[in-house]
């Protein structure tokens, strides 16, 4: 069944969204970034909208708003992760949710800063919200935590930025300070739009939350501040030079257990399942009674990020 999808976020992820709906069989008849829109009942065509935005720097000539007035089936959330509360993502929500219309977020903001609030709209409406894309870019971690049984996983643990894990093993291979291999990072498009975010472990924490939230099922919920966070801004390169003499390296380990939230950068033994390199993420997800799954792979980037997007709208089908 073709879904209509409206994109709001013209960025790596917004972007291959367009590109790609086609080969998932839906097509997107409204696209916005944070000064326009474009909209076409009978499907956009990615390269003209592309074109467009090359040229003049915007997708089209109506407000961003317009794409509410579309005659669409899902919103696809994929502008800037914002904290606190989280806007304007999670009025975009609230405006489809109120129109009974499905969601899906690449957006972790009001899935991280305010989940009670979204799965109570969720409550009322008749559409429906998915957020695989928030946690692990295309690896289906929220997918095979809810295929286990939330109630049958008690912990998550792993690797969840790919902006840092690519500095630190930049950092470790080069033996180079962190601010040396960011640029690189941000020219790889997966990096936030403040890359604060990434560095000082705040990405990966709203990660490790979402996964709380989901673990939790709505017992209790889980908020950034309740997070204890520290990045990898104040990991020099000679400790990964140590690290190394010794068969280990530094990745920036995030878990969410029953005990909450924490992220910080730990010592794992060279060549473990959690020393993944570059841009790869790995989650461990303990279970009551079946030992420990891994699950690692692509965890960003905008095509791999438009894959979990994309799967989720295919779950309104
Ligand atoms: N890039 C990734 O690998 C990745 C992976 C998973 C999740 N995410 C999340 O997906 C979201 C998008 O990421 P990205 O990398 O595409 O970001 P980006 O910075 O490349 O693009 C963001 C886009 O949002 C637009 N925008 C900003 N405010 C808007 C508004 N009010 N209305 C409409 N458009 C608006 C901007 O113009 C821009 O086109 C972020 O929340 C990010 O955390 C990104
Ligand atoms: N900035 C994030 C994007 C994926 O959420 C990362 O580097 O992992």
């Amino acid at each position: 069944m073709t879904l209509r999808l409206a994109v709001l976020g013209a960025g790596a992820v917004g972007g291959s969204v367009l590109d790609l709906a086609s080969t998932y069989g839906h097509e997107v008849v409204a696209f916005a970034d944070s000064s326009s829109s474009v909209t076409d009942s009978t499907g956009l065509d990615p390269e003209t909208v592309r074109a467009r935005k090359e040229r003049d720097g915007i997708v089209g000539d109506a407000d961003p708003d317009a794409v509410f007035d579309t005659n669409y089936d899902v919103l696809i959330e994929a502008t800037p992760t914002t904290l606190g509360d989280a806007e304007p993502g999670f009025s975009h929500v609230e405006r489809a949710l109120l129109d009974d219309r499905h969601v899906v977020l690449a957006n972790k903001g009001p899935v991280a800063e305010r989940y009670a609030d979204l799965r109570a709209l969720e409550a009322e409406s008749e559409g429906r919200v998915q957020f695989e894309a928030t946690v692990g870019g295309a690896i289906p971690v929220l997918s095979t935590i809810s295929d286990l049984g939330a109630g049958h996983v008690t912990a998550a643990r792993g690797v969840l930025n790919g902006t840092a894990n690519f500095i630190l093993s930049r950092m470790a291979a080069e033996g180079l300070d962190y601010e040396h291999v960011l640029a690189e990072a941000q020219d790889l498009g997966v990096a936030e739009a403040d890359p604060s975010f990434d560095v000082d472990g705040i990405d990966a924490a709203l990660k490790f939350v979402i996964l709380a939230n989901v673990l939790s099922d709505g017992e209790t919920e889980y908020r950034l501040d309740d997070a204890e966070v520290e990045g990898i801004r104040n990991v020099p390169g000679t400790a990964l030079d140590l690290a190394a003499e010794d068969g280990r390296t530094v990745r920036l380990i995030g878990e969410a257990t029953a005990d909450g939230v924490r992220v910080a950068p730990r010592l794992v033994p060279q060549g473990s399942t959690l020393a993944v390199t570059g841009t790869q993420n790995i989650v461990q997800l303990e279970t009551k009674h079946a030992g420990q799954l891994n699950i690692s792979g692509r965890g960003a980037g905008g095509p791999e990020t438009a894959t979990a997007v994309l799967s989720d709208v295919s779950r309104f089908e």
